[in-house]
């Protein structure tokens, strides 16, 4: 569980000299889901990306990815991106663009490459596989052919998959379906499975780990239990007392107030400061680092001071 396929250090990715990403480093672990989860615009995806070294051409980045994997694509790494139909070719047989897959990178027979195609189709549940194979992704439901990009990306056993938002088109049925696909693809390959949403409770059911990312930076980092049933970031907090909960209580809860800052015009000291019923003085001048706190990684000024649940944070900071 502990050895590091991946490790971040310091990433910095900019536009036009905007910083989106602002000094991010974590590592990705063997057989674990870390799942990366923020607003949008929080630099969710460019992060996913430079994983694989596809942040835009126009981007400029510093900071490391070690190993660099992006000469591996396809073999070690492997991206799923939101849209499913983006990765398939519509001209192509199914079964053939996953067999082309399997021929770049191993020296197999056609016939060798289109059963690992087919049974790579079977593994995530693509009914009569073998048939299947054979029609053109128009063919497929938007369900099916989310689960044949799943398969383009495992066929090969990478040893890290990055899912960039792989369920947003989905129904909430389809969706379980495909996170379910996902993780038994990690459990069985061993691999690691860096997972982008902007949803808590797909964090909740599904993840090991989570980065919390805030305006291009970590506000907290740790295990999903931790996180989430105690976090120490009021922006963690504020983005569980978002999600619908049980209960009569809860359910009553307000979202989040506010929207992120945009990149090139922050605030001074915590991005988030505008927004948190806790800033203080400090929070207004100096941004916070990431510290150790309580099993996780945390960056705020206030952390000891949110209080539990934290959902009460919000709650109490907004007229009833
Ligand atoms: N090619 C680009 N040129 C300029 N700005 C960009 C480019 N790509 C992304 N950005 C900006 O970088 C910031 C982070 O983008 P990113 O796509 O990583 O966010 P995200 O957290 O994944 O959001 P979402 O949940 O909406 O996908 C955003 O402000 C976005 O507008």
């Amino acid at each position: 569980m502990s050895d590091v396929l991946l490790s971040v250090h310091g990433l910095r990715i900019a536009f036009a000299g905007t910083e989106v990403v602002r000094g991010l480093s974590f590592d990705v672990r063997a057989g674990e889901t870390l799942a990366v989860v923020g607003e949008s615009g929080a630099g969710k995806s460019l992060t996913a990306r430079a994983l694989l070294g596809m942040v835009p051409r126009e981007a400029t980045t510093t900071g490391t990815v070690r190993p660099d994997l992006s000469a591996e694509r396809g073999r070690r790494i492997a991206l799923i991106p939101q849209d499913a139909l983006s990765a398939l070719s519509p001209v192509h047989p199914v079964g053939d663009q996953l067999a082309a897959a399997v021929r770049s990178v191993r020296r197999v027979s056609r016939a060798e490459a289109r059963s690992l195609a087919v049974a790579a189709l079977d593994r995530v549940g693509i009914p009569d596989a073998a048939r299947r194979a054979r029609a053109h992704p128009h063919e497929y439901s938007g369900g099916m052919r989310q689960r044949a990009v799943i398969a383009m990306a495992t066929v090969n056993e990478p040893d890290v998959v990055v899912a960039d938002e792989p369920t947003t088109a989905l129904d909430p049925g389809r969706r379980e379906q495909v996170l379910r696909v996902l993780a038994e693809r990690r459990e069985a390959a061993g691999a690691a499975l860096v997972l982008v949403t902007h949803d808590l409770d797909v964090v909740r059911r599904h993840a090991d780990r989570v980065l919390v990312m805030y305006a291009g930076r970590a506000a907290e980092l740790g295990p999903v239990t931790e996180v989430l049933t105690r976090p120490r970031a009021p922006y963690t907090a504020g983005l569980l007392a978002s999600l619908p909960q049980d209960g009569p209580r809860l359910r009553r809860l307000p979202a989040l107030p506010g929207t992120p800052p945009a990149p090139g015009a922050l605030p001074p000291g915590c991005a988030f400061a505008p927004r948190c019923p806790l800033a203080a003085d400090v929070c207004r001048t100096a941004e916070p680092e990431l510290r150790p706190l309580h099993g996780r990684l945390v960056a705020c000024h206030r952390a000891e001071d949110v209080p539990h649940p934290a959902a009460t944070l919000f709650q109490e900071s907004r007229p009833a």
